[in-house]
């Protein structure tokens, strides 16, 4: 099995990496911030992938904002659906997603087995972690407002991020099974930047990362 694990920044690469122990059949590549980024840069590395190298998971990795009461920091979240929170439309009645716009949909789903079978693993080894929805956002939140109406909008929404949906569009462009995985750094919410805990995520993301191995074997 050849794995694809796609980080948004270099910090974020290098946690994956040192969790990874050098097992060979994962490739750790940096996508840059946001969905487009994420997009551009997984569909370039699946596609020009050395010859013989034939992709059979992609998964999204990295640090996120958790939800309030679903997701604290420094703890881990495996996405059970990626959902592009943001790409839609504004109305006098609120968020319209383009799935109702009759656009596409605003979800892709996730290879179901492998991540349940993870967060199981993480479970059993003793780190917190929660199987819920993982946003994608091309602007972090930051007020408590637009905190609740998303939670609202997404029911059981446990974290959100910037990369998710983007990584996961090029996999499923390719018929490839995607995951994602987060380590919450910051609340969902108010922005305060100085309160984002990005060490204790980057620990959190190489402890969840040394349970691949055996999860994906
Ligand atoms: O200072 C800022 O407000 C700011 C604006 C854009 C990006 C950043 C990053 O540090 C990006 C890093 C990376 O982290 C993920 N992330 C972490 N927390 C959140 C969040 O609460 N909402 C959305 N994304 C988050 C994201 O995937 C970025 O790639 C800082």
């Amino acid at each position: 099995m050849k794995i694809l694990i796609m980080t948004a920044v270099e910090a974020e690469k290098d946690a994956v990496c040192r969790g990874l122990r050098g097992d060979s059949r994962f490739e750790v590549l940096t996508a840059g911030v946001g969905p487009v980024a994420a997009a551009v840069s997984t569909a370039t590395a699946l596609t020009t992938a050395p010859q013989g190298v034939r992709y059979d998971l992609v998964v999204s990795a990295g640090i996120a904002g958790g939800f309030a009461d679903q997701a604290a920091i420094g703890t881990i979240v495996v996405a059970s659906d990626v959902v592009a929170a943001d790409l839609g439309a504004e109305t006098p009645d609120g968020f319209a997603g383009v799935d109702k716009l009759g656009f596409g949909s605003n979800r892709i789903p996730v290879e179901r087995l492998l991540s349940s079978k993870l967060a199981d693993a993480l479970n059993l080894a003793g780190i917190t972690v929660r199987f819920g929805p993982v946003l994608t956002l091309s602007t972090v939140t930051g007020t408590a407002a637009s905190a609740v109406e998303l939670a609202e909008r997404v029911p059981g929404a446990a974290a959100e991020a910037m990369e998710g949906f983007g990584v996961a569009a090029a996999a499923q462009s390719r018929g490839i099974p995607f995951m994602e995985i987060r380590a919450i750094s910051n609340a969902v919410g108010p922005r305060d930047r100085s309160a984002w805990r990005i060490g204790d995520a980057l620990d959190a993301l190489e402890a969840a990362c040394t349970h691949l191995p055996e999860v994906l074997s």
